[in-house]
């Protein structure tokens, strides 16, 4: 189905992950669809129509449509535009695992990496969360090995869900290196996922897609203060 880019919408904000995975699924697919800022400080009546019962981003407004939750986004593009290049994979098994780990990026790599954001420059409020990250690596670096198949990424010969969801957390992984001083998806430790990394980073398509790591390092640093003013204030 092709579709005009008065069709589609999508609500988002720059910096966010969960909205990168949804823009690098419409550039997949070759889609083309206007693009709307959020200020997530001073939500849009569109937002918050759309999606009333988290009012986050992303959502895709498809004609008179709304479609909430990113993944959700992904799996819906998928379905409508069902033209090659495919997103997710073909049997139902290999789906059934691409969602387990898409979920298992929800509940626990988000939550690292936001913990160890929120630490700021507090090393012993960071160690546990740099250990979890370790210990996702681990996971991940197996999982790449067996869902690849030695091809460069997890869907195969082409970036696929899982490529999506996970890389669209790679961008805050470098800021949370830069920030630290300190690689953590590091070739010697995780050869695959590092490997992966570089392959998913010069796609043609994700490469346009994913946000300026500078203007983020900026970003993180405004959150970081924001959020220990927030502490201060709550004492
Ligand atoms: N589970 C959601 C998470 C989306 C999300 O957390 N969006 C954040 C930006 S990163 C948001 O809109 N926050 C606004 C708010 O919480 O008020 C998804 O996958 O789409």
């Amino acid at each position: 189905m092709a579709a005009k880019s008065s069709d589609l919408k999508l609500l988002g904000r720059w910096f966010t992950p969960f909205v990168t995975r949804a823009k690098i699924a419409l550039n997949i697919k070759g889609l083309e669809y206007e693009n709307i800022e959020e200020d997530l400080d001073s939500k849009s009546d569109l937002l918050l129509r759309s999606n009333p019962v988290y009012k986050k981003v992303p959502v895709l407004i498809h004609g008179e449509k709304s479609i909430c939750e990113s993944s959700i986004i992904v799996e819906y593009i998928d379905e409508v535009w069902s033209n090659a290049p495919s997103i997710l994979p073909q049997h139902a098994y290999d789906r059934a695992i691409a969602r387990f780990w898409v979920s298992y990026f929800d509940e626990k790599l988000f939550a690292c990496m936001k913990n160890i954001l929120a630490g700021g420059e507090d090393e012993k409020q960071k160690k546990p969360h740099f250990e979890q990250l370790e210990e996702v690596f681990v996971r991940l670096e197996e999982a790449f090995n067996q869902c690849s198949d030695g091809k460069p990424f997890f869907g195969g010969n082409n970036v696929g869900f899982i490529d999506i969801t996970f890389g669209s957390f790679l961008p805050f992984m470098r800021v949370i290196e830069e920030l630290n001083g300190k690689k953590v998806l590091v070739g010697d430790k995780f050869p695959a996922l590092a490997n992966w990394a570089a392959n998913f980073a010069a796609d043609s398509i994700v490469s346009k897609t994913l946000p300026d790591i500078d203007k983020l390092v900026l970003f993180a640093k405004a959150l970081q203060q924001k959020w220990a003013a927030a502490k201060v204030a709550a004492k």
